[in-house]
C-alpha cells in the first residue's frame, strides 16, 4: 500500500507496528433471527484498526459496506480473506485511503460465523499522516 503511493515500503508499517503492536481477534457468531428486517448482527461502525483481516462465513453472507449512501453486500469468495481498512490507515495516509462504514445483517434461515483480526499500534503510540503525503497547497494535513 505504501509503495502504491510512492512511499518507502515501511512508511505505514513502522508507525503501525512500532516496537510493540496489538493483534486482537474477534469471533462473531450470529444465530438465526426471525426479525432480520429489524435486527442487525453488528451495527454500522468503522474499525479503529490499521487493517482488519476478516475470514467470512463459508456460505452465509451478511457483511455490507456503505458506498455512496447505499449498503452494498460483500460477496463470499471461497478460501479468500477480506481486508478492510481502519481509521489508523486513513489517518496515516492523510485521508487517501478511507476506512469504510460497514455493518452485518442477520439471517432468518442460517447462522453466521466470522473471525476478524484487528491490527493496531500500541495504545500509547501517537500516529499521524506520513510527511510525504502532506502538502500545504494540494493536500493539507487532515489529522
Ligand atoms: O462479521 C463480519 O463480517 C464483520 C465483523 C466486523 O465488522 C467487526 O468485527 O468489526
Ligand atoms: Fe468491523
Amino acid at each position: 500500500m505504501a509503495k502504491s503511493l510512492d512511499l518507502e515500503e515501511n512508511s505505514f508499517a513502522k508507525q503501525l507496528f512500532g516496537d510493540q503492536s496489538l493483534l486482537q481477534a474477534r469471533f462473531n457468531f450470529h444465530p438465526l433471527c426471525s426479525r432480520s428486517d429489524l435486527v442487525l448482527g453488528v451495527k454500522p461502525h468503522i474499525d479503529r484498526s490499521g487493517m482488519t483481516v476478516l475470514l467470512q462465513d463459508r456460505d452465509v453472507e451478511g457483511l455490507q459496506v456503505l458506498i455512496d449512501g447505499k449498503w452494498v453486500g460483500v460477496p463470499i469468495v471461497p478460501h479468500a480473506l477480506f481486508l478492510n481498512l481502519g481509521d489508523q490507515m486513513q489517518i496515516m495516509s492523510n485521508g487517501i485511503y478511507k476506512s469504510p462504514m460497514h455493518r452485518v445483517v442477520t439471517n432468518t434461515e442460517k447462522m453466521r460465523l466470522s473471525v476478524a483480526l484487528f491490527n493496531e499500534p500500541d495504545p500509547e503510540t501517537e500516529i499521524g499522516p506520513v510527511e510525504h503525503l502532506i502538502d500545504d497547497e494540494t493536500r493539507p494535513r487532515l489529522y
